[in-house]
C-alpha cells in the first residue's frame, strides 16, 4: 500500500559499527543534497520507511565522516607527557595524534574509586581534584591501554576507544556531538512525501522504530499507518519511548468541536500555522495526533518546515530575522482542562542558540498575549516581521498538506515545525476526533541512542 518513497541516495561501505554518523556520509543524487525517488526493496513490504532507506535522510551538506568516531578507532602506538602544556599526547597507529590535559585525564579516571560502575558516574568530588597536577609517569600497557601514574601513585588506565573518541580536535568534538545530538535536519517544503511506516511495525520492531524516530529527528513529521481507530494510540506510542509529557490539557487530549471550548483547536475552525504552547517556557518537543474520526468537508492539515522558514526570513529579510530571535512575546493561555489554570509566558517566536543556529520556534496566535511588552516605538516593527515570517510560510511552495484518514496517526517535531489545519463541517452523524499527546525530545533522544546502540550492536 504505502510502500513507494523517500531519499535516493548512494550508500558508502558502511561500517557495522559505524551508528548514526553514517548517516550524515550519504550523498544524495538529483536535486542538490537530497531527492525523492522511489525505495530500495524494502524487506517488509508493509513498511514504506525502512531503517536502510531513512539513513538516507542524510543533510543538505553531508559532513565528512571523521574516522575517530566509527568506533574502529586504530591502536595506540605511543604517548608522551608534554610536560610544559600539562597535556599527554597520543600517538595513534594511523600516525594521527590526539591531546588530552592532564586535569581532564585526571578527572575521567575510570577506576572504581573514581567512577561508580554501576551508574557509570564520577564519584570523584571536584575537591579531590588537583586541576594543576602533574603525571608522574605513562606507557602503553600489553594491551594498548595508555596508564598513567599521578604524584600521588594513583593509577589510571584508558581504553583507547574511549580515548579517540573524546578526542578535542574541531573535527572529533564536532562528530561526537553529531552522534549525541543529531541537530543536522533536511530541510523540506511542499514537495515533501512524508516519511511513512506502519504503526505496528514501529511498535514491535526495533529497526523500525529506530528508523521512525531517526526520520522524526531529521525531518521533523513521519507518519504511522495503520493505528486500531481507537482511543488510547497515541499513549501506546509513547510507551514505546518512555512515557508522555502531562499539559494541563491531559495526559492526552481529544480535538473536538466542543462547546465552550477552552482553545481554538476545540472548534470547527481554521488554525492557522502554529506551534503547539508557546505559552509555556518549554513548549512540548514532540505531538502525535491519531485520526479517529474526519471530517467529510474540510479539517484538512497543514504543515510547514519552521527551521527552513527560518533560515529563508534570514536571508531574504534579515532585519525581521533580528526581530524576531531577539523580541520576547507574551503567550497567554487560561481555563481549566486538567484542573485550572493561568499560563504566561515569554517566549522569542524564532529561538537561536549561541552560535546563531534556529534551534525552536513558539508561535501560536491564538495565544498571543495582547500584552505586548515593548517600548512604543518597537510596535510596528515587530508586526511588520511577524508579518514577513508568516507570509513566508504560506507561500504554496513552502506548505505540506495532507488529509488524515481514520487509523492515521502523525508525529512531528513540535519545536521545529508549524502545524495548522482547515475548518471543516460538524456532521452529527459524523464527528470529526483526533487524538493528542505530547513528549519532549530528551525521552525521545534516548530512546533513540538506545535504539541505535541495539540495532547496530557496541558502540
Ligand atoms: C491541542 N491543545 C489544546 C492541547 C493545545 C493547543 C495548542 C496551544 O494552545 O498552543
Ligand atoms: O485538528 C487538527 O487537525 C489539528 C489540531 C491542532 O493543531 C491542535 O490541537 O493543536
Ligand atoms: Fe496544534
Ligand atoms: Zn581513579
Amino acid at each position: 500500500m504505502w510502500t513507494t518513497t523517500i531519499a535516493r541516495c548512494t550508500l558508502p561501505s558502511m561500517r557495522k559499527r559505524s551508528s548514526v554518523l553514517a548517516c550524515l556520509a550519504l550523498r544524495a543524487e538529483g536535486r542538490p543534497g537530497w531527492a525523492v525517488a522511489t525505495a530500495a526493496t524494502s524487506p517488509s513490504p508493509s513498511l514504506h520507511l525502512t531503517w536502510r532507506q531513512l539513513r538516507g535522510y542524510g543533510t543538505q551538506a553531508p559532513a565528512p565522516l571523521p574516522s575517530t568516531a566509527l568506533g574502529d578507532s586504530p591502536g595506540v602506538r605511543h604517548v608522551r607527557a608534554l610536560e610544559q602544556e600539562r597535556q599527554l599526547e597520543v600517538e595513534w597507529e594511523d600516525s594521527g595524534h590526539s591531546l588530552y590535559p592532564y586535569t581532564w585525564l585526571r578527572d575521567n579516571c575510570q577506576c572504581p574509586l573514581c567512577t561508580l560502575q554501576s551508574a557509570q558516574a564520577r564519584s570523584l568530588l571536584l575537591s579531590q581534584l588537583d586541576i594543576h597536577t602533574g603525571v608522574d609517569r605513562v606507557q602503553v600497557t600489553d594491551n594498548n591501554k595508555v596508564s598513567i601514574v599521578w604524584p600521588d601513585q594513583h593509577t589510571s588506565e584508558f581504553d583507547p576507544d574511549w580515548l579517540r573518541k573524546r578526542c578535542f580536535s574541531p573535527a572529533a568534538r564536532q562528530a561526537l556531538q553529531e552522534e549525541l545530538f543529531l541537530n543536522e535536519r533536511m530541510y523540506w517544503d511542499s514537495e515533501l512525501r512524508i516519511p511513512t511506516a506502519s504503526f505496528e511495525e514501529v511498535l514491535h520492531d526495533d529497526k523500525a522504530a529506530l528508523a521512525w524516530l531517526l526520520a522524526l529527528r531529521r525531518v521533523g513529521i513521519v507518519y504511522l499507518k495503520g493505528a486500531p481507530v481507537e482511543q488510547g494510540q497515541v499513549a501506546r506510542l509513547s510507551q514505546r519511548i518512555g512515557y508522555l509529557r502531562l499539559t494541563f490539557y491531559g495526559h492526552t487530549w481529544q480535538v473536538q468541536d466542543k462547546s465552550q471550548a477552552n482553545n481554538v483547536a476545540y472548534t470547527s475552525g481554521k488554525l492557522s500555522l502554529h506551534t503547539d504552547y508557546p505559552a509555556l517556557h518549554y513548549p512540548p518537543g514532540v505531538q502525535f495526533l491519531h485520526c479517529l474520526s474526519q471530517a467529510g468537508e474540510g479539517g484538512e492539515s497543514e504543515a510547514v518546515d519552521g527551521f527552513h522558514m527560518a533560515d529563508q526570513l534570514r536571508r531574504e529579510d534579515p532585519e525581521a530575522f533580528r526581530t524576531l530571535t531577539s523580541l520576547r512575546v507574551d503567550f497567554t493561555d487560561t481555563g481549566s482542562d486538567y484542573c485550572d489554570f493561568m499560563v504566561q509566558s515569554k517566549n522569542h517566536i524564532i529561538d537561536v542558540d549561541s552560535d546563531g543556529r534556529v534551534v525552536r520556534i513558539n508561535y501560536n496566535n491564538a495565544t498571543r498575549d495582547s500584552v505586548l511588552d515593548l517600548p512604543l516605538h518597537q510596535v510596528q516593527a515587530f508586526y511588520s516581521s511577524l508579518k514577513a515570517y508568516v507570509q513566508l510560510m504560506t507561500r504554496p511552495e513552502n506548505m505540506l498538506t495532507y488529509k488524515m484518514e481514520p487509523g492515521d496517526l502523525v508525529t512531528f517535531d513540535n519545536w521545529r515545525l508549524l502545524h495548522g489545519r482547515k475548518s471543516y463541517l460538524s456532521h452529527p452523524d459524523q464527528v470529526r476526533h483526533l487524538e493528542g499527546a505530547y513528549l519532549d525530545w530528551d525521552e525521545v533522544m534516548s530512546r533513540l541512542r538506545i535504539l541505535c546502540k541495539s540495532v547496530h550492536g557496541e558502540s
